[in-house]
C-alpha cells in the first residue's frame, strides 16, 4: 500500500517537486478575474501565532538595528524575518527612488535588452519612465478624491492620429533594475565591465539589517563586514510572479542576501537546499525585511503571486508597527533630509503606483572581502 498514489492527489502532480506543488497552490488563479480568490493560509510574522514554529532571535550585541527580529525553530535555518522594519515614510522614499532614479541611467534594467518597436518613440532626456507614468496617471480624479492637484496633467496625445505616444522606456515594461554589479543574466554571472555605482541608501540600509545576522559585524574591519556591492529592483503587478530560484552567483556565501518589500503584499515561498525540501508560503506585507542568511543562504525561493488591495488580511500586531524602534536605528536619519523633496503630488502618485505593484529591493555582497574584483571569465555554476 506504501507506495501506491493517494487517491486525492491528481496523476499528473505525482512528479512534481515540492516547491512546484506549493506553487500550484499558492499562485494567482487566471480563471479569477479580480485576482481575489482566496488566499490560502499563509505564515504571517506580523501575527506570529502559536505553533507555527516562528521564534524571536536574539540580536548579536553589535546590531545596528535593534527591532524584533525572527526565524524559524527547526527547519530553514539562518533564516531572518523582519517585520514592519520600514517606517511609511521610508517605504515612501524608497518607493520615489525606485521608480525615478533607480531605473534611470546609469543603472540596467530589462528594457535596455528589449530591441525599440517600429511604433515606439525613444524618450527624450527629460522623460524619465516615473514621469511619463505620473503624467499619464495623475489626471483631474484627484480633485474628486478631495485632493488637488493644479498641476495634473492629461496624457500625452500625439497630434497626428489622436493616439498615445508609445515610448520604447515605460513603466509597464519595467520588470527589475540593477546596480552596483550588475547581474548578467545571459552568462548567469557578474562581470568587472557592468558596473553602476551603488546607490548609497541601499548599501547602508544593506548594512543596517545584515548586522543582524551574526555572520556579520560592521563595526569590525575584518572579513565579517557586510559590503553591499549588487541590489536587484523587483517591480512587480498584479500578473507577476517569479519562479523557484536560489541566488547563487555571488562569490560570498556567508553573507546575507536583504530584501525589503514595498507595496502591495505578496506571497513569498522559502524552501531550503533543494526543490524537494519543505517549503513555506510567507505573506510578506510592505515595510518587512528578509534575509536569506547561513544555512538559507542558498534556499531555494520565489514570489508565488501578489495580494490586491481589496483582499483583507489580519490586522498587523500593533507591538509591530515600527514608530518604536525606528528611534533606536539610523534608517529614519538616512532619509530625514532627502524626505522634503518629495511633493504632495508626488506622494499620492507613489501612493497610488504601490496600490497595484509591489517593488523588491534586494542587496547583495558579491565579493568576499580578500577579492578586489570579480576574475574575467569566471564561471561560477
Ligand atoms: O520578490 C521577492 O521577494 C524575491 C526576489 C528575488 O528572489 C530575487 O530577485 O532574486
Ligand atoms: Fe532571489
Amino acid at each position: 500500500m506504501k507506495n501506491e498514489p493517494k487517491i486525492d492527489e491528481p496523476k499528473n502532480t505525482q512528479n512534481l517537486t515540492a516547491y512546484k506543488r506549493m506553487y500550484n497552490r499558492h499562485r494567482r488563479r487566471p480563471q479569477d478575474p479580480n485576482f481575489s480568490d482566496d488566499i490560502p493560509e499563509l505564515l504571517d510574522f506580523c501575527n506570529p501565532s502559536a505553533n507555527t514554529g516562528i521564534v524571536p532571535l536574539s540580536q548579536p550585541s553589535h546590531a545596528q538595528y535593534k527591532g524584533p527580529i525572527f526565524g524559524f525553530r527547526d527547519k530553514h535555518p539562518g533564516f531572518i524575518y523582519i517585520p514592519q522594519a520600514l517606517s511609511k515614510d521610508v517605504q515612501l522614499q524608497l518607493a520615489y527612488q525606485s521608480v525615478s532614479e533607480f531605473c534611470e541611467k546609469p543603472h540596467r534594467t530589462n528594457i535596455d535588452m528589449i530591441p525599440i518597436k517600429e511604433n515606439e518613440v525613444e524618450n527624450q532626456e527629460s522623460e524619465t519612465m516615473w514621469k511619463l507614468w505620473k503624467d499619464a496617471n495623475v489626471r483631474d480624479d484627484f480633485e474628486e478624491n478631495e485632493m488637488t492637484c493644479k498641476s495634473s496633467k492629461k496624457q500625452k496625445i500625439s497630434k497626428e492620429n489622436d493616439t498615445k505616444v508609445r515610448y520604447y522606456r515605460s513603466m509597464d515594461k519595467l520588470s527589475w533594475a540593477t546596480h552596483g554589479y550588475h547581474y548578467d543574466w545571459t552568462a548567469r554571472a557578474y562581470n568587472e565591465g557592468m558596473k553602476s555605482p551603488m546607490p548609497n541608501v541601499l548599501s547602508t540600509l544593506g548594512s543596517i539589517f545584515a548586522s543582524v545576522d551574526p555572520a556579520c559585524n560592521n563595526k569590525d574591519t575584518d572579513n565579517s563586514k557586510f559590503n553591499a556591492s549588487a541590489t536587484i529592483v523587483n517591480y512587480y503587478t498584479l500578473r507577476s510572479n517569479m519562479g523557484g530560484h536560489r541566488d547563487d552567483l555571488e562569490l560570498d556565501f556567508t553573507k546575507p542576501v536583504v530584501s525589503l518589500s514595498l507595496g502591495l503584499p505578496a506571497v513569498f515561498l522559502l524552501g531550503g537546499k533543494t526543490k524537494e525540501d519543505e517549503v513555506t508560503p510567507i505573506l510578506v506585507r510592505p515595510g518587512d525585511v528578509m534575509l536569506l542568511a547561513g544555512g538559507s543562504r542558498l534556499a531555494f525561493h520565489g514570489m508565488a503571486r501578489l495580494i490586491p488591495e481589496q483582499v483583507k488580511l489580519p490586522i498587523v500586531d500593533s507591538c509591530f508597527s515600527c514608530s518604536d524602534h525606528e528611534k533606536d536605528n539610523q534608517i529614519c536619519t538616512l532619509f530625514s533630509k532627502e524626505n522634503n523633496d518629495i511633493d504632495e503630488e508626488q506622494q499620492i502618485t507613489i501612493c497610488r503606483f504601490l496600490k497595484s505593484h509591489r517593488i523588491n529591493i534586494n542587496i547583495r555582497q558579491v565579493l568576499p572581502h580578500n577579492m578586489k574584483e570579480v576574475p574575467p571569465n569566471e564561471k561560477h555554476l
